[in-house]
């Protein structure tokens, strides 16, 4: 993974420039990323921008061809890629890091990376998934610091190189690829569960618009959060709630 890896200047998004090359030229291999200097136009989940100051940020897409995995499991590529980045990060500061369903990594619940997964479906298989991370390394000023964080953050450094970094988490993510090939998907499911943001603990959702107070259970196998609330053990999907953190 990343072996193939192809460096911009500036590009509007990395998934979109990916997608591009995907379909103006030939087959590209599995493995290959893109990695920008800066990104004037990320996108998030949602239609939500992703917001990176130029040369500070991890801002990567890579591409895989997960053909191997049902669209029914298709939840487990993307718990797949949370795990490896939960883990890398967890590798360069003490403090804890966890996933927040779906797949935000959070650090002392300020969000540090997101993913945007984007599958390319041919029959019940996933023809191609681009792979889009980005992370927050030496980025120190953000419009709404409440709710961000950064590896300079967390470690009192703004000297990381960026590209090592994004050859150290190619590796973990080929590695947890090859888990998934392995071990299937029940099984990164059950790991994914293990590194759950807020898991088990009481806490505070807007559910439909109604603030709530529940306790999450785990992730399903199709990608539901499961919720204790004061009625009932319920299922949400990504558009019906929403964590509230203060
Ligand atoms: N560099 C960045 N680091 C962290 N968040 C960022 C960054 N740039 C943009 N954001 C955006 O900040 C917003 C907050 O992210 P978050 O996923 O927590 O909230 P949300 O998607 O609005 O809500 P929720 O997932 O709780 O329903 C998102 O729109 C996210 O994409
Ligand atoms: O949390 C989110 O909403 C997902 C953010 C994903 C951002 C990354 S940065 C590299 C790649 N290119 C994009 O345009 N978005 C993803």
């Amino acid at each position: 993974m990343g072996q193939n890896t192809i460096y911009l200047d500036k590009v509007a998004s990395t998934n979109d420039y990916l997608r591009e090359l995907l379909s103006n030229f030939k087959p590209l291999a599995e493995g290959t990323a893109i990695l920008a200097e800066e990104q004037f136009q990320g996108k998030g989940q949602r239609g939500s921008s992703w917001v990176s100051e130029p040369g500070k940020n991890l801002t990567t897409s890579i591409l895989l061809k997960p053909q191997f995995l049902p669209i029914a499991q298709q939840f487990a590529l993307s718990a797949t890629i949370a795990i490896a980045t939960v883990n890398w990060l967890q590798s360069k500061t003490e403090q804890p890091v966890a996933v927040k369903w779906p797949n935000d990594i959070y650090v002392n619940s300020k969000k540090i990376t997101g993913i945007l997964i984007e599958n390319k479906l041919k029959g019940s298989k996933i023809d191609s998934a681009i792979i889009g991370i980005g992370v927050n390394i030496n980025q120190i000023n953000f419009d709404t610091a409440t709710t961000i964080t950064s590896l300079a953050y967390l470690t009192d450094r703004q000297d990381y190189n960026i590209k090592v970094l994004a050859h150290e988490l190619f590796q973990v993510i080929q590695q947890e690829y090859l888990t998934l090939y392995k071990e299937g998907a029940q099984y990164q499911l059950s790991r994914y569960n293990a590194l759950l943001f807020w898991k088990g603990e009481e806490r505070p959702f807007l559910i439909n618009g109604i603030k709530k107070t529940g306790i999450i259970q785990q992730v399903s196998s199709d990608g539901k959060l499961c919720v204790l609330l004061e009625d009932a053990l319920r299922e949400f999907d990504i558009k019906e709630i929403t964590h509230l953190i203060t």
